[in-house]
């Protein structure tokens, strides 16, 4: 079993993955996102009749969006909905809806119903998370949780301390969960798998250890 890591951890290899090794933002948002999406239409207990995409500002979102364009692109029935507003998303994520757009991805407003999907896609918050979801973050979630919908986690379910596995005001209870390079310490945690769900561990090029797969 691959070695779990921190967040603070994770956020390190990302910035070194591509700063000194030099392995594209994007290209790493392609592998995420094209890993992710094995994990989702695999995935026995997801039903893909209809799919919503949750998108945050950052890259998680734009792991999201990405996605979702995998999605759409192979005749699946997917809408996105931006929980921000598209001028305030990170530089890859705003490529990632650039893209969705090209496809006319269909865009629904947070005030959608939950129940219309058979499954949500959670893009809200990856490692980024600082601090306590409130407002309307933390409705959108608790409809999350509270809908018929069955949820799959990009990273880390939103609103989840990926080092302690608790969740920081609420956290998406997901059945799934697609965490990027490798588990983070606080899925170690049993109670973090109320929210995790069954855990992929997605292979997309960034490893510890002087940056060799071992
Ligand atoms: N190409 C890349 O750079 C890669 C990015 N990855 C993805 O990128 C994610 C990290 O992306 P980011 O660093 O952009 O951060 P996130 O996308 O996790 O967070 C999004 C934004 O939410 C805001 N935020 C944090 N806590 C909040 C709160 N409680 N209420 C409201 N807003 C809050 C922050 O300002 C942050 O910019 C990873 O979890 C992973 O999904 C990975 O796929 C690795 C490769
Ligand atoms: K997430």
């Amino acid at each position: 079993m691959r070695p779990a890591i921190t967040v603070a951890e994770s956020r390190d290899l990302d910035k070194k993955t591509i700063e000194e090794i030099g392995i594209p933002s994007a290209v790493l948002m392609e592998r995420a996102a094209l890993e992710i999406y094995q994990d989702i239409i695999t995935n026995p207990d997801l039903k893909l009749n209809h799919t919503l995409v949750l998108v945050g500002n950052g890259n998680n979102g734009g792991d999201a969006l990405a996605v979702a364009r995998l999605l759409f692109t192979h005749n699946y029935n997917v809408d996105v909905l931006l929980t921000g507003e598209a001028s305030q998303l990170s530089t890859e994520a705003q490529r990632q809806l650039n893209i969705c757009r090209y496809y006319n991805i269909s865009e629904v407003p947070i005030t959608v119903k939950l129940n219309d999907y058979t499954t949500l896609v959670d893009g809200i918050f990856g490692s980024g998370l600082t601090r306590d979801v409130e407002g309307d973050y933390k409705e959108l979630i608790a409809r999350a949780n509270t809908s018929s919908a069955k949820i799959h986690a990009i990273d880390i379910p939103s609103g989840l301390n990926g080092d302690t596995g608790k969740p920081m005001g609420i956290a998406i209870k997901a059945i799934s969960t697609s965490t990027i390079a490798y588990e983070k310490v606080g899925m170690i945690e049993p109670e973090s798998w109320d929210y995790t769900g069954k855990i992929f561990v997605d292979d997309i090029g960034i490893y510890r250890d002087n940056h060799l797969e071992n």
